[in-house]
Protein backbone atom coordinates (compact mmCIF):
# COMPACT_ATOMS: atom_id res chain seq x y z
CA UNK A 1 0.00 0.00 0.00
CA UNK A 2 1.32 3.39 -0.78
CA UNK A 3 2.53 5.47 2.38
CA UNK A 4 0.69 8.85 1.30
CA UNK A 5 -2.62 8.57 -0.26
CA UNK A 6 -2.38 11.80 -2.39
CA UNK A 7 0.69 12.75 -5.37
CA UNK A 8 3.98 11.35 -3.10
CA UNK A 9 5.19 14.97 -1.46
CA UNK A 10 8.38 16.44 -3.48
CA UNK A 11 11.63 16.97 -2.20
CA UNK A 12 14.43 18.98 -3.50
CA UNK A 13 17.79 18.27 -3.06
CA UNK A 14 19.90 21.06 -4.36
CA UNK A 15 23.34 20.10 -3.16
CA UNK A 16 25.58 16.60 -3.04
CA UNK A 17 23.87 14.07 -0.80
CA UNK A 18 25.22 10.59 -0.16
CA UNK A 19 22.75 8.08 -2.21
CA UNK A 20 21.95 5.88 0.66
CA UNK A 21 19.88 8.18 2.34
CA UNK A 22 17.92 9.51 -0.74
CA UNK A 23 17.23 6.02 -2.17
CA UNK A 24 15.31 5.49 1.22
CA UNK A 25 12.96 8.38 0.00
CA UNK A 26 12.72 7.33 -3.72
CA UNK A 27 10.12 4.58 -2.79
CA UNK A 28 7.41 7.09 -0.94
CA UNK A 29 8.87 10.34 -2.33
CA UNK A 30 9.34 12.38 -5.48
CA UNK A 31 12.97 13.27 -5.10
CA UNK A 32 14.34 15.94 -7.12
CA UNK A 33 18.43 16.47 -7.20
CA UNK A 34 18.76 20.01 -8.97
CA UNK A 35 22.29 20.86 -8.26
CA UNK A 36 23.85 24.25 -8.90
CA UNK A 37 20.71 26.29 -8.66
CA UNK A 38 21.16 30.21 -8.67
CA UNK A 39 19.20 31.33 -5.40
CA UNK A 40 16.85 33.17 -7.50
CA UNK A 41 16.34 30.02 -9.67
CA UNK A 42 15.75 27.91 -5.73
CA UNK A 43 13.04 30.61 -4.43
CA UNK A 44 11.12 30.13 -7.92
CA UNK A 45 10.92 26.45 -7.65
CA UNK A 46 10.74 26.07 -3.81
CA UNK A 47 7.05 26.35 -3.75
CA UNK A 48 6.76 22.50 -5.21
CA UNK A 49 8.25 21.24 -2.72
CA UNK A 50 7.42 19.80 1.09
CA UNK A 51 10.96 18.87 1.56
CA UNK A 52 14.42 20.64 1.39
CA UNK A 53 17.79 18.85 1.62
CA UNK A 54 20.68 20.84 2.22
CA UNK A 55 24.50 20.62 3.05
CA UNK A 56 26.38 23.98 4.34
CA UNK A 57 26.01 25.65 1.27
CA UNK A 58 22.57 26.54 0.51
CA UNK A 59 21.70 29.46 1.97
CA UNK A 60 17.69 28.67 3.76
CA UNK A 61 16.49 32.58 4.44
CA UNK A 62 13.83 34.02 5.51
CA UNK A 63 12.86 35.68 2.43
CA UNK A 64 13.13 31.86 0.71
CA UNK A 65 11.30 30.06 3.68
CA UNK A 66 8.37 32.86 3.05
CA UNK A 67 8.14 31.77 -0.16
CA UNK A 68 7.79 27.82 0.45
CA UNK A 69 4.50 27.70 1.16
CA UNK A 70 4.03 23.66 1.00
CA UNK A 71 7.72 23.25 3.04
CA UNK A 72 7.48 21.28 6.26
CA UNK A 73 10.45 20.35 6.61
CA UNK A 74 14.18 21.71 6.01
CA UNK A 75 16.38 19.44 6.53
CA UNK A 76 20.28 19.82 7.05
CA UNK A 77 22.52 16.87 5.88
CA UNK A 78 25.47 17.66 8.93
CA UNK A 79 25.46 19.70 12.27
CA UNK A 80 25.95 23.18 11.34
CA UNK A 81 22.30 24.58 10.92
CA UNK A 82 23.94 28.03 10.51
CA UNK A 83 23.07 28.55 7.01
CA UNK A 84 19.33 28.01 7.66
CA UNK A 85 16.82 30.88 9.30
CA UNK A 86 16.06 28.71 12.01
CA UNK A 87 13.96 31.61 14.00
CA UNK A 88 11.73 31.84 10.83
CA UNK A 89 11.18 28.56 10.35
CA UNK A 90 9.98 28.29 13.49
CA UNK A 91 7.45 31.25 12.89
CA UNK A 92 5.93 29.19 10.08
CA UNK A 93 5.85 25.88 11.37
CA UNK A 94 8.57 24.66 9.57
CA UNK A 95 10.32 21.87 11.31
CA UNK A 96 14.15 22.05 10.88
CA UNK A 97 16.35 19.07 11.22
CA UNK A 98 19.94 17.81 11.30
CA UNK A 99 22.53 15.26 12.02
CA UNK A 100 24.19 16.33 15.16
CA UNK A 101 26.60 13.24 15.32
CA UNK A 102 26.85 11.60 11.83
CA UNK A 103 29.85 13.44 11.13
CA UNK A 104 31.73 13.89 14.24
CA UNK A 105 33.82 11.24 13.73
CA UNK A 106 34.79 12.51 10.48
CA UNK A 107 35.55 16.21 11.48
CA UNK A 108 37.76 14.94 14.39
CA UNK A 109 39.78 12.58 12.07
CA UNK A 110 40.15 15.80 9.39
CA UNK A 111 41.58 17.52 12.69
CA UNK A 112 44.40 15.29 13.41
CA UNK A 113 44.84 15.10 9.67
CA UNK A 114 46.02 18.94 9.20
CA UNK A 115 47.45 18.17 12.78
CA UNK A 116 49.86 15.93 11.05
CA UNK A 117 50.27 17.55 7.66
CA UNK A 118 50.82 20.96 9.38
CA UNK A 119 53.32 19.39 11.85
CA UNK A 120 55.63 17.73 9.07
CA UNK A 121 54.59 19.79 6.42
CA UNK A 122 53.24 17.11 4.02
CA UNK A 123 51.46 19.03 1.07
CA UNK A 124 54.67 21.42 0.54
CA UNK A 125 56.48 18.58 0.56
CA UNK A 126 54.22 16.60 -1.80
CA UNK A 127 53.73 19.67 -4.11
CA UNK A 128 57.79 20.19 -4.29
CA UNK A 129 58.06 16.59 -5.54
CA UNK A 130 54.96 16.32 -7.89
CA UNK A 131 57.26 20.21 -9.38
CA UNK A 132 59.76 16.96 -9.54
CA UNK A 133 61.89 18.27 -6.64
CA UNK A 134 63.97 16.34 -4.45
CA UNK A 135 64.16 18.91 -1.41
CA UNK A 136 64.51 16.47 1.71
CA UNK A 137 66.02 19.19 4.04
CA UNK A 138 63.83 21.94 3.46
CA UNK A 139 60.52 19.87 4.85
CA UNK A 140 62.16 19.11 8.98
CA UNK A 141 58.60 19.10 10.52
CA UNK A 142 58.16 18.63 14.40
CA UNK A 143 56.71 15.80 16.28
CA UNK A 144 53.31 16.21 18.45
CA UNK A 145 54.49 13.49 21.53
CA UNK A 146 54.65 15.25 24.26
CA UNK A 147 53.30 18.47 22.60
CA UNK A 148 50.43 20.55 24.18
CA UNK A 149 47.59 20.40 22.51
CA UNK A 150 44.86 23.16 23.48
CA UNK A 151 41.07 23.01 22.54
CA UNK A 152 38.48 25.53 22.87
CA UNK A 153 35.00 23.62 22.93
CA UNK A 154 35.26 20.52 24.28
CA UNK A 155 32.06 19.49 22.80
CA UNK A 156 31.30 15.78 20.44
CA UNK A 157 34.18 17.37 17.94
CA UNK A 158 36.43 18.32 20.48
CA UNK A 159 36.23 15.22 22.74
CA UNK A 160 36.65 12.93 20.03
CA UNK A 161 39.79 15.63 18.94
CA UNK A 162 41.11 15.20 22.35
CA UNK A 163 41.29 11.05 22.34
CA UNK A 164 42.43 11.07 19.11
CA UNK A 165 45.17 13.67 20.39
CA UNK A 166 45.38 11.51 23.56
CA UNK A 167 46.51 8.64 21.64
CA UNK A 168 49.18 10.74 19.50
CA UNK A 169 51.30 11.26 23.15
CA UNK A 170 49.60 14.89 23.61
CA UNK A 171 49.10 16.46 26.63
CA UNK A 172 45.99 18.09 26.00
CA UNK A 173 43.98 21.28 27.85
CA UNK A 174 40.78 22.72 27.13
CA UNK A 175 38.55 25.51 27.61
CA UNK A 176 34.89 25.45 27.68
CA UNK A 177 32.85 26.84 30.68
CA UNK A 178 30.10 24.58 29.84
CA UNK A 179 32.20 21.14 29.61
CA UNK A 180 31.59 18.22 32.40
CA UNK A 181 34.40 18.46 34.69
CA UNK A 182 34.16 13.99 34.80
CA UNK A 183 33.93 14.01 31.23
CA UNK A 184 37.28 15.90 30.98
CA UNK A 185 38.50 13.84 32.99
CA UNK A 186 37.52 10.62 31.77
CA UNK A 187 39.35 11.22 28.85
CA UNK A 188 42.40 12.75 30.70
CA UNK A 189 41.79 16.43 29.57
CA UNK A 190 42.70 19.31 31.96
CA UNK A 191 40.26 22.03 31.87
CA UNK A 192 40.98 25.79 31.88
CA UNK A 193 39.62 28.36 33.14
CA UNK A 194 40.43 31.22 30.75
CA UNK A 195 41.71 31.78 27.02
CA UNK A 196 44.66 33.59 28.91
CA UNK A 197 45.16 30.18 30.70
CA UNK A 198 45.23 28.33 27.91
CA UNK A 199 46.76 30.66 25.23
CA UNK A 200 50.17 30.43 26.65
CA UNK A 201 50.51 26.62 26.80
CA UNK A 202 49.00 25.91 23.57
CA UNK A 203 52.16 24.50 20.94
CA UNK A 204 48.40 23.42 18.90
CA UNK A 205 45.69 25.21 19.47
CA UNK A 206 42.11 23.81 17.83
CA UNK A 207 38.79 25.45 17.99
CA UNK A 208 35.64 23.42 18.29
CA UNK A 209 32.75 25.56 18.94
CA UNK A 210 29.82 26.88 17.23
CA UNK A 211 30.04 30.05 15.77
CA UNK A 212 28.05 32.01 17.78
CA UNK A 213 28.24 35.50 19.65
CA UNK A 214 30.51 34.66 22.40
CA UNK A 215 33.00 32.71 19.70
CA UNK A 216 32.78 34.97 16.64
CA UNK A 217 35.80 36.44 16.52
CA UNK A 218 37.31 35.31 19.62
CA UNK A 219 40.27 34.89 18.59
CA UNK A 220 41.88 37.88 17.16
CA UNK A 221 45.27 40.23 17.41
CA UNK A 222 45.47 40.18 21.70
CA UNK A 223 44.62 36.63 22.02
CA UNK A 224 47.03 35.60 18.66
CA UNK A 225 49.66 37.80 20.69
CA UNK A 226 49.49 35.47 23.70
CA UNK A 227 50.45 32.31 22.10
CA UNK A 228 53.62 31.00 22.10
CA UNK A 229 56.22 32.15 19.12
CA UNK A 230 56.02 29.10 16.72
CA UNK A 231 53.04 27.49 17.61
CA UNK A 232 50.25 26.38 15.35
CA UNK A 233 46.80 26.99 14.94
CA UNK A 234 43.66 25.08 13.44
CA UNK A 235 40.21 25.28 12.84
CA UNK A 236 37.77 22.98 11.76
CA UNK A 237 34.79 24.36 13.42
CA UNK A 238 33.46 27.69 11.56
CA UNK A 239 34.95 30.40 9.72
CA UNK A 240 34.59 33.68 11.83
CA UNK A 241 35.69 32.35 15.53
CA UNK A 242 39.25 33.02 14.40
CA UNK A 243 39.08 36.65 12.58
CA UNK A 244 41.24 36.39 9.35
CA UNK A 245 43.24 39.25 9.24
CA UNK A 246 44.52 38.86 12.20
CA UNK A 247 45.36 35.17 11.54
CA UNK A 248 47.21 36.44 8.47
CA UNK A 249 49.00 39.14 10.05
CA UNK A 250 50.50 36.55 12.47
CA UNK A 251 51.36 33.78 9.89
CA UNK A 252 53.39 36.89 8.02
CA UNK A 253 54.91 38.31 11.02
CA UNK A 254 56.36 34.65 11.45
CA UNK A 255 54.35 34.55 14.79
CA UNK A 256 52.79 31.93 13.93
CA UNK A 257 54.69 28.31 12.94
CA UNK A 258 51.20 27.33 11.23
CA UNK A 259 47.73 27.01 10.27
CA UNK A 260 45.56 24.83 9.06
CA UNK A 261 42.34 25.81 7.72
CA UNK A 262 38.90 24.35 6.84
CA UNK A 263 36.23 26.64 7.20
CA UNK A 264 36.13 30.32 6.16
CA UNK A 265 34.25 33.43 6.95
CA UNK A 266 32.53 33.46 3.45
CA UNK A 267 32.82 29.83 1.68
CA UNK A 268 33.74 29.79 -0.89
CA UNK A 269 36.31 33.15 -0.18
CA UNK A 270 36.21 35.96 -2.65
CA UNK A 271 39.02 35.91 -4.83
CA UNK A 272 40.43 38.99 -2.93
CA UNK A 273 39.65 38.80 0.57
CA UNK A 274 41.75 38.26 3.24
CA UNK A 275 40.81 34.16 2.99
CA UNK A 276 42.64 33.74 -0.30
CA UNK A 277 45.33 35.56 0.74
CA UNK A 278 45.56 33.23 3.67
CA UNK A 279 44.86 30.14 1.88
CA UNK A 280 48.15 31.57 -0.41
CA UNK A 281 50.06 31.47 2.41
CA UNK A 282 53.05 29.26 2.00
CA UNK A 283 52.57 28.11 5.95
CA UNK A 284 49.03 27.41 5.86
CA UNK A 285 47.22 24.11 5.23
CA UNK A 286 43.87 24.13 3.43
CA UNK A 287 41.15 22.81 2.43
CA UNK A 288 37.84 23.51 1.18
CA UNK A 289 35.44 22.95 4.38
CA UNK A 290 36.11 18.77 4.21
CA UNK A 291 35.37 17.99 7.23
CA UNK A 292 32.41 16.10 7.35
CA UNK A 293 33.20 14.93 3.79
CA UNK A 294 34.08 11.15 4.25
CA UNK A 295 31.82 8.50 2.53
CA UNK A 296 30.99 6.81 5.84
CA UNK A 297 29.99 10.34 7.47
CA UNK A 298 27.94 11.42 4.39
CA UNK A 299 26.41 8.00 4.44
CA UNK A 300 25.35 8.64 7.99
CA UNK A 301 23.87 12.34 8.10
CA UNK A 302 22.30 11.36 4.72
CA UNK A 303 20.00 8.02 6.18
CA UNK A 304 19.93 10.03 9.38
CA UNK A 305 17.73 13.42 7.98
CA UNK A 306 16.38 11.53 5.39
CA UNK A 307 14.44 8.77 7.89
CA UNK A 308 13.75 11.85 9.78
CA UNK A 309 12.12 13.33 6.71
CA UNK A 310 10.01 10.96 5.78
CA UNK A 311 9.01 10.29 9.84
CA UNK A 312 7.85 14.25 9.14
CA UNK A 313 5.75 14.23 6.18
CA UNK A 314 4.17 10.38 7.57
CA UNK A 315 3.31 13.11 10.62
CA UNK A 316 5.52 11.59 13.09
CA UNK A 317 8.40 12.73 15.18
CA UNK A 318 11.49 13.80 14.25
CA UNK A 319 14.75 12.52 15.91
CA UNK A 320 17.13 15.85 16.04
CA UNK A 321 14.46 18.59 15.55
CA UNK A 322 16.67 21.91 15.89
CA UNK A 323 13.45 24.13 16.90
CA UNK A 324 11.66 22.08 18.69
CA UNK A 325 11.68 20.64 22.30
CA UNK A 326 14.34 17.56 22.38
CA UNK A 327 13.02 14.51 22.61
CA UNK A 328 15.40 12.33 23.63
CA UNK A 329 16.08 8.92 22.12
CA UNK A 330 15.50 6.63 24.47
CA UNK A 331 12.01 8.15 25.55
CA UNK A 332 11.33 8.75 21.26
CA UNK A 333 10.38 4.48 21.10
CA UNK A 334 8.12 5.09 24.69
CA UNK A 335 6.07 8.06 23.04
CA UNK A 336 5.78 7.32 19.24
CA UNK A 337 2.88 4.82 19.59
CA UNK A 338 1.47 7.04 22.23
CA UNK A 339 1.52 9.99 19.99
CA UNK A 340 -0.28 8.38 17.10
CA UNK A 341 -2.89 7.40 19.87
CA UNK A 342 -3.10 10.97 20.88
CA UNK A 343 -3.93 12.19 17.90
CA UNK A 344 -6.44 9.66 16.66
CA UNK A 345 -7.95 10.57 19.91
CA UNK A 346 -8.43 14.10 18.69
CA UNK A 347 -9.84 13.08 15.18
CA UNK A 348 -12.07 11.24 16.88
CA UNK A 349 -13.56 13.90 18.98
CA UNK A 350 -13.96 15.88 16.42
CA UNK A 351 -15.22 13.86 14.02
CA UNK A 352 -17.32 11.70 16.65
CA UNK A 353 -18.74 14.60 18.87
CA UNK A 354 -18.31 17.64 16.12
CA UNK A 355 -20.68 15.76 13.80
CA UNK A 356 -23.87 15.50 16.26
CA UNK A 357 -26.56 17.57 14.24
CA UNK A 358 -26.02 21.06 15.74
CA UNK A 359 -22.95 20.16 17.00
CA UNK A 360 -20.09 21.90 17.43
CA UNK A 361 -16.25 22.71 18.64
CA UNK A 362 -18.05 24.39 21.71
CA UNK A 363 -16.35 22.28 23.99
CA UNK A 364 -12.89 23.57 23.72
CA UNK A 365 -11.56 23.01 26.87
CA UNK A 366 -9.86 19.76 27.92
CA UNK A 367 -7.99 17.81 30.33
CA UNK A 368 -5.91 15.11 28.82
CA UNK A 369 -4.65 12.78 31.51
CA UNK A 370 -2.04 10.38 31.65
CA UNK A 371 -2.04 6.99 33.58
CA UNK A 372 -0.31 4.19 34.64
CA UNK A 373 3.60 4.02 33.01
CA UNK A 374 2.84 6.65 30.59
CA UNK A 375 2.44 9.33 33.20
CA UNK A 376 6.28 8.73 33.12
CA UNK A 377 6.88 10.35 29.87
CA UNK A 378 8.84 13.57 30.51
CA UNK A 379 8.37 16.01 27.75
CA UNK A 380 4.19 15.30 26.70
CA UNK A 381 5.22 17.97 24.16
CA UNK A 382 4.34 15.52 21.26
CA UNK A 383 1.78 14.45 22.65
CA UNK A 384 0.19 18.03 22.70
CA UNK A 385 0.98 18.49 19.62
CA UNK A 386 -0.43 15.63 18.29
CA UNK A 387 -3.78 16.38 19.88
CA UNK A 388 -3.96 19.52 18.71
CA UNK A 389 -3.14 18.28 15.41
CA UNK A 390 -6.09 15.25 15.66
CA UNK A 391 -8.69 17.84 17.01
CA UNK A 392 -7.95 20.38 13.97
CA UNK A 393 -7.11 17.91 11.23
CA UNK A 394 -10.58 16.70 10.04
CA UNK A 395 -11.83 20.46 9.84
CA UNK A 396 -8.93 22.30 8.06
CA UNK A 397 -6.89 21.28 4.70
CA UNK A 398 -4.29 19.92 5.60
CA UNK A 399 -2.07 22.33 3.61
CA UNK A 400 -3.28 25.51 5.32
CA UNK A 401 -2.64 23.70 8.83
CA UNK A 402 0.66 22.33 9.27
CA UNK A 403 0.54 21.64 12.60
CA UNK A 404 3.49 19.79 14.01
CA UNK A 405 5.31 20.20 17.65
CA UNK A 406 6.71 23.31 16.58
CA UNK A 407 3.53 25.47 16.34
CA UNK A 408 0.93 23.11 17.97
CA UNK A 409 0.76 25.83 21.07
CA UNK A 410 0.37 28.51 19.32
CA UNK A 411 -2.10 27.34 16.90
CA UNK A 412 -4.51 26.36 19.42
CA UNK A 413 -4.04 29.78 21.28
CA UNK A 414 -5.03 31.11 17.93
CA UNK A 415 -7.50 28.93 17.93
CA UNK A 416 -9.47 29.07 21.22
CA UNK A 417 -8.32 25.47 22.22
CA UNK A 418 -7.26 24.97 25.75
CA UNK A 419 -5.80 22.04 27.74
CA UNK A 420 -5.36 21.08 30.91
CA UNK A 421 -2.54 18.11 31.28
CA UNK A 422 -2.25 15.90 34.11
CA UNK A 423 -0.49 12.92 35.20
CA UNK A 424 -1.24 10.19 37.74
CA UNK A 425 1.18 7.54 38.45
CA UNK A 426 -0.95 5.14 39.86
CA UNK A 427 -1.99 2.62 38.35
CA UNK A 428 -5.08 2.43 35.77
CA UNK A 429 -8.44 2.28 37.11
CA UNK A 430 -8.28 -0.41 34.50
CA UNK A 431 -6.02 -2.63 35.75
CA UNK A 432 -5.53 -4.41 32.57
CA UNK A 433 -4.20 -1.77 30.94
CA UNK A 434 -0.93 -0.60 31.94
CA UNK A 435 -1.08 2.66 30.54
CA UNK A 436 -4.21 5.16 29.83
CA UNK A 437 -4.65 8.43 27.93
CA UNK A 438 -8.07 10.21 29.02
CA UNK A 439 -9.23 12.60 27.33
CA UNK A 440 -12.19 14.73 28.55
CA UNK A 441 -14.30 17.87 27.24
CA UNK A 442 -15.21 20.52 29.88
CA UNK A 443 -17.21 23.52 29.72
CA UNK A 444 -15.13 26.48 28.41
CA UNK A 445 -12.99 28.25 30.41
CA UNK A 446 -10.16 31.09 29.68
CA UNK A 447 -7.33 29.60 30.66
CA UNK A 448 -3.44 29.12 29.06
CA UNK A 449 -3.91 27.10 26.02
CA UNK A 450 -1.48 24.18 27.71
CA UNK A 451 -1.45 24.10 31.36
CA UNK A 452 1.49 22.77 33.06
CA UNK A 453 1.38 18.83 33.36
CA UNK A 454 1.56 19.23 37.42
CA UNK A 455 -1.34 17.27 39.05
CA UNK A 456 -1.27 14.03 39.99
CA UNK A 457 -4.76 14.38 41.54
CA UNK A 458 -7.54 13.57 38.33
CA UNK A 459 -10.40 13.22 40.34
CA UNK A 460 -11.58 16.25 39.00
CA UNK A 461 -12.25 15.20 36.27
CA UNK A 462 -14.94 12.58 37.50
CA UNK A 463 -17.92 13.97 36.80
CA UNK A 464 -17.58 14.98 33.42
CA UNK A 465 -18.16 11.74 31.55
CA UNK A 466 -20.26 12.95 28.25
CA UNK A 467 -17.49 13.76 25.90
CA UNK A 468 -14.83 11.56 27.18
CA UNK A 469 -12.36 9.11 25.04
CA UNK A 470 -9.68 6.86 26.39
CA UNK A 471 -7.00 4.90 25.03
CA UNK A 472 -3.99 3.04 25.34
CA UNK A 473 -1.37 1.27 23.08
CA UNK A 474 -0.47 -2.49 22.75
CA UNK A 475 2.53 -2.99 21.55
CA UNK A 476 2.89 0.23 18.75
CA UNK A 477 -0.78 -0.33 18.34
CA UNK A 478 -3.32 2.46 19.49
CA UNK A 479 -6.52 1.01 20.61
CA UNK A 480 -9.81 2.89 21.83
CA UNK A 481 -11.16 1.85 25.24
CA UNK A 482 -13.83 4.04 26.10
CA UNK A 483 -16.11 6.27 24.03
CA UNK A 484 -18.61 8.39 25.87
CA UNK A 485 -20.29 6.11 28.26
CA UNK A 486 -19.13 3.10 26.20
CA UNK A 487 -16.67 0.66 26.97
CA UNK A 488 -14.80 -0.09 24.06
CA UNK A 489 -11.91 -2.25 22.17
CA UNK A 490 -11.05 -0.95 18.93
CA UNK A 491 -8.20 0.66 16.47
CA UNK A 492 -8.64 4.10 15.67
CA UNK A 493 -8.01 2.99 11.94
CA UNK A 494 -9.46 3.94 8.37
CA UNK A 495 -13.20 4.23 8.43
CA UNK A 496 -15.58 3.43 10.81
CA UNK A 497 -19.58 3.56 11.54
CA UNK A 498 -20.04 4.54 14.95
CA UNK A 499 -24.03 3.38 15.47
CA UNK A 500 -25.87 3.78 19.18
CA UNK A 501 -28.48 1.77 19.34
CA UNK A 502 -30.60 -0.79 21.90
CA UNK A 503 -28.84 -3.89 21.86
CA UNK A 504 -31.55 -6.32 20.40
CA UNK A 505 -31.56 -9.46 18.02
CA UNK A 506 -31.31 -8.38 14.15
CA UNK A 507 -30.25 -4.72 14.78
CA UNK A 508 -26.83 -5.82 13.33
CA UNK A 509 -28.46 -7.86 10.03
CA UNK A 510 -30.55 -4.49 9.18
CA UNK A 511 -27.70 -2.38 9.39
CA UNK A 512 -25.72 -4.92 7.29
CA UNK A 513 -28.43 -4.96 4.78
CA UNK A 514 -28.44 -0.80 4.81
CA UNK A 515 -25.10 -0.56 4.04
CA UNK A 516 -24.73 -3.70 1.41
CA UNK A 517 -27.62 -2.00 -0.42
CA UNK A 518 -24.91 0.83 -1.06
CA UNK A 519 -22.07 -1.37 -2.19
CA UNK A 520 -20.27 -0.72 1.63
CA UNK A 521 -17.93 -3.75 2.30
CA UNK A 522 -17.68 -4.58 6.71
CA UNK A 523 -14.34 -5.33 7.73
CA UNK A 524 -14.90 -5.95 11.41
CA UNK A 525 -17.79 -5.16 13.87
CA UNK A 526 -17.16 -4.87 17.41
CA UNK A 527 -20.00 -4.21 19.86
CA UNK A 528 -19.52 -1.51 23.09
CA UNK A 529 -21.51 -2.24 26.21
CA UNK A 530 -22.17 0.68 28.48
CA UNK A 531 -19.80 1.16 30.98
CA UNK A 532 -19.91 -1.34 33.66
CA UNK A 533 -18.70 0.93 36.69
CA UNK A 534 -20.68 3.61 35.33
CA UNK A 535 -23.69 1.50 35.95
CA UNK A 536 -22.05 0.30 39.44
CA UNK A 537 -22.00 4.02 40.08
CA UNK A 538 -25.71 4.07 39.61
CA UNK A 539 -25.64 7.76 37.89
CA UNK A 540 -28.22 7.57 35.35
CA UNK A 541 -28.51 11.47 34.93
CA UNK A 542 -25.18 11.00 33.66
CA UNK A 543 -25.20 7.90 31.86
CA UNK A 544 -28.69 9.47 29.66
CA UNK A 545 -26.40 11.84 28.65
CA UNK A 546 -26.33 12.73 24.99
CA UNK A 547 -23.48 13.30 22.56
CA UNK A 548 -24.57 16.96 22.28
CA UNK A 549 -23.84 17.00 25.67
CA UNK A 550 -27.67 16.77 26.79
CA UNK A 551 -30.20 14.43 28.83
CA UNK A 552 -31.89 11.93 26.82
CA UNK A 553 -35.26 12.46 28.63
CA UNK A 554 -36.77 9.47 26.69
CA UNK A 555 -34.52 6.69 27.78
CA UNK A 556 -36.37 4.94 30.30
CA UNK A 557 -34.05 3.12 33.61
CA UNK A 558 -34.44 -0.55 33.11
CA UNK A 559 -33.29 0.52 29.19
CA UNK A 560 -29.82 1.97 29.98
CA UNK A 561 -28.03 -0.96 30.29
CA UNK A 562 -28.92 -2.00 27.00
CA UNK A 563 -27.77 0.56 25.13
CA UNK A 564 -24.31 -0.20 22.99
CA UNK A 565 -22.22 1.16 20.53
CA UNK A 566 -21.58 -0.60 17.08
CA UNK A 567 -18.58 -0.04 15.83
CA UNK A 568 -17.77 -1.35 11.86
CA UNK A 569 -14.87 -0.93 9.75
CA UNK A 570 -15.86 -0.04 6.89
CA UNK A 571 -14.22 -0.06 3.32
CA UNK A 572 -14.83 3.47 2.54
CA UNK A 573 -16.60 6.62 3.88
CA UNK A 574 -20.85 7.26 3.52
CA UNK A 575 -22.56 9.88 2.31
CA UNK A 576 -24.37 11.63 5.14
CA UNK A 577 -28.04 9.79 3.49
CA UNK A 578 -26.43 6.34 4.76
CA UNK A 579 -26.06 7.25 8.35
CA UNK A 580 -29.53 9.17 7.71
CA UNK A 581 -30.96 6.39 6.66
CA UNK A 582 -29.59 4.09 9.74
CA UNK A 583 -31.38 6.11 11.92
CA UNK A 584 -34.94 6.18 10.07
CA UNK A 585 -34.74 2.72 8.69
CA UNK A 586 -32.13 1.07 10.84
CA UNK A 587 -33.40 1.69 13.97
CA UNK A 588 -30.27 2.96 15.55
CA UNK A 589 -30.47 5.81 17.67
CA UNK A 590 -27.78 7.98 15.95
CA UNK A 591 -25.11 7.12 13.03
CA UNK A 592 -21.55 8.75 12.38
CA UNK A 593 -18.91 7.81 9.97
CA UNK A 594 -15.00 8.61 11.07
CA UNK A 595 -11.71 8.61 8.85
CA UNK A 596 -8.98 8.21 11.30
N1 LIG B 1 34.37 21.33 9.26
C1 LIG B 1 33.35 20.53 9.25
O1 LIG B 1 33.02 19.95 8.23
C2 LIG B 1 32.59 20.30 10.51
C3 LIG B 1 32.01 19.05 10.74
C4 LIG B 1 31.30 18.86 11.93
C5 LIG B 1 31.18 19.89 12.84
N2 LIG B 1 31.71 21.10 12.54
C6 LIG B 1 31.62 22.23 13.47
O2 LIG B 1 32.37 21.89 14.61
C7 LIG B 1 31.88 22.62 15.73
C8 LIG B 1 31.72 21.68 16.89
O3 LIG B 1 30.73 20.73 16.61
P1 LIG B 1 30.21 19.75 17.78
O4 LIG B 1 29.29 18.80 17.13
O5 LIG B 1 31.33 19.26 18.56
O6 LIG B 1 29.37 20.78 18.64
P2 LIG B 1 28.98 20.63 20.18
O7 LIG B 1 27.80 21.48 20.38
O8 LIG B 1 28.90 19.19 20.54
O9 LIG B 1 30.23 21.26 20.94
C9 LIG B 1 30.49 22.62 21.00
C10 LIG B 1 31.14 22.92 22.34
O10 LIG B 1 31.53 24.29 22.35
C11 LIG B 1 31.36 24.76 23.68
N3 LIG B 1 31.32 26.21 23.71
C12 LIG B 1 30.29 27.03 23.38
N4 LIG B 1 30.66 28.32 23.56
C13 LIG B 1 31.93 28.30 24.00
C14 LIG B 1 32.86 29.32 24.36
N5 LIG B 1 32.53 30.60 24.29
N6 LIG B 1 34.08 28.95 24.78
C15 LIG B 1 34.42 27.64 24.84
N7 LIG B 1 33.59 26.64 24.53
C16 LIG B 1 32.36 26.96 24.10
C17 LIG B 1 30.07 24.10 24.12
O11 LIG B 1 29.96 24.05 25.52
C18 LIG B 1 30.20 22.72 23.52
O12 LIG B 1 30.75 21.81 24.44
C19 LIG B 1 30.60 23.28 15.25
O13 LIG B 1 30.87 24.60 14.88
C20 LIG B 1 30.24 22.48 14.02
O14 LIG B 1 29.45 23.22 13.15
C21 LIG B 1 32.43 21.32 11.41
O1 LIG C 1 28.13 21.45 10.07
C1 LIG C 1 28.55 20.45 9.52
O2 LIG C 1 27.98 19.36 9.62
C2 LIG C 1 29.81 20.52 8.74
O3 LIG C 1 30.28 21.81 8.69
C3 LIG C 1 29.73 19.87 7.41
O4 LIG C 1 29.16 20.69 6.43
P1 LIG C 1 28.88 20.04 4.99
O5 LIG C 1 27.74 19.10 5.14
O6 LIG C 1 28.54 21.17 4.09
O7 LIG C 1 30.12 19.32 4.59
Amino acid sequence: MPLFKKAPPKVLVPEKLSPDGLALLRSSLDVDERKNLTPDELLEIIPNYEALLVRSETKVTATLLRAARNLKVVARAGVGVDNVDVEEATKLGIVVVNSPSGNIGAAAEHTIALLMSMARKIPEGCASLKAGKWERSKFVGVEVKGKVLGIIGLGKVGLTVARLAKGLGMNVHALDPYASPAVAASASVKLVSSLSELLPLADFLTIHTPLIASTRGMISDTELAQMKPGSRILNVARGGTIDETALLAALESGHLGGAAVDVFTSEPPAPDSTAAKLIAHPRAVVTPHLGASTIEAQENVSVDVCEQVLEILKGSLPRSAVNAPLILPEEYKKLQPFVRLVEKMGSLYTQHYASTPGGSMTLNTFDLIYKGEVASINNTTPLFAALIKGLLSPISSTEGLNINIVNAELVARERGIFVSEQRSRDPTEDSSYSSLVILVARPPSRASSRAPVASENVGATQTQQQRIISGTCSGDQPLITRLGRFEALFEPQGTLLICENYDSPGKIGVVGSILGREGVNINFMTVAPVSSKLLAAGDLTDIKATKDGTTDTTLKDDEVSKEALMILGIDRGVSPDVTTDLVKEGGVLSACAVTL
